[in-house]
């Protein structure tokens, strides 16, 4: 049997790496092999899809082969989207305790998590993107803090935050599980 192709997953993200793992685990026929590098990659300004795009071109310029980034965003509805792709300056400069406070000033709690993967084949290869949304509420933090802003994305129809799930059943229903779900179809139907 051909030995299977390597796939680098850049990410500098311990978390995003252990879902995808634990997610993809549960596909014994994925096509790759999966490897992590931890390479600083520009983040541009703009739509979410322009930010994975932007990511996954320079990781695969820079490493010059098969990679895969991913960007996720957290969007209020109150906020008209935002933080969006910036969370992570949000929650780094509030804390998981005080994010909840971003929107203490409007009834609508309305959030949605949005996670985009981005596949380049190569370095010349135009970044094609794979995009999952989750819905819930922003809530005041639950659970066990494992990541980010998980204790306080409240899933819509579960009446948990992320961070009150075990990683099984967050992994089903994640906005990531739904992006890598189209990404591994897509890379299992092209090998
Ligand atoms: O509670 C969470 N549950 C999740 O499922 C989740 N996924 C991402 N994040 C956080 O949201 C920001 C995204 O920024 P981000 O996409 O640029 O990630 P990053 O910079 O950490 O890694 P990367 O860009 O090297 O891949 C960062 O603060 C991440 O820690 C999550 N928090
Ligand atoms: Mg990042």
């Amino acid at each position: 049997m051909a030995a299977r192709k390597q796939l680098v997953f850049v990410t500098g993200n311990a978390n995003k790496l252990r879902e995808v793992q634990q997610i993809l685990q549960k596909t014994p026929d994925f096509p790759f092999t999966l490897t992590n590098k931890a390479l600083d990659v520009p983040e541009v300004q703009g739509t979410t899809i322009d930010v994975a795009k932007a990511k996954c071109r320079s990781a695969a310029r820079q490493l010059n082969g098969p990679v895969i980034t991913e960007d996720t965003a957290l969007c209020f509805s109150a906020l008209g989207g935002l933080p969006g792709p910036y969370i992570k300056d949000f929650l780094g400069q509030l804390g998981v305790d005080r994010l909840h406070l971003l929107l203490a000033g409007f009834e609508d709690k309305k959030a949605t998590a949005v996670c985009t993967f981005a596949y380049c084949e190569s370095a010349e290869a135009e970044p094609i993107v794979f995009e999952g949304k989750t819905e819930g509420r922003l809530v005041e933090p639950r659970g066990q803090n494992r990541f980010g802003w998980d204790p306080c994305m409240e899933v819509e129809g579960t009446g948990k935050t992320y961070a009150e799930m075990d990683s099984d059943e967050k992994n089903k229903l994640s906005h990531r599980y739904k992006a890598l779900d189209q990404l591994r179809d897509y890379l299992t139907k092209q090998a």
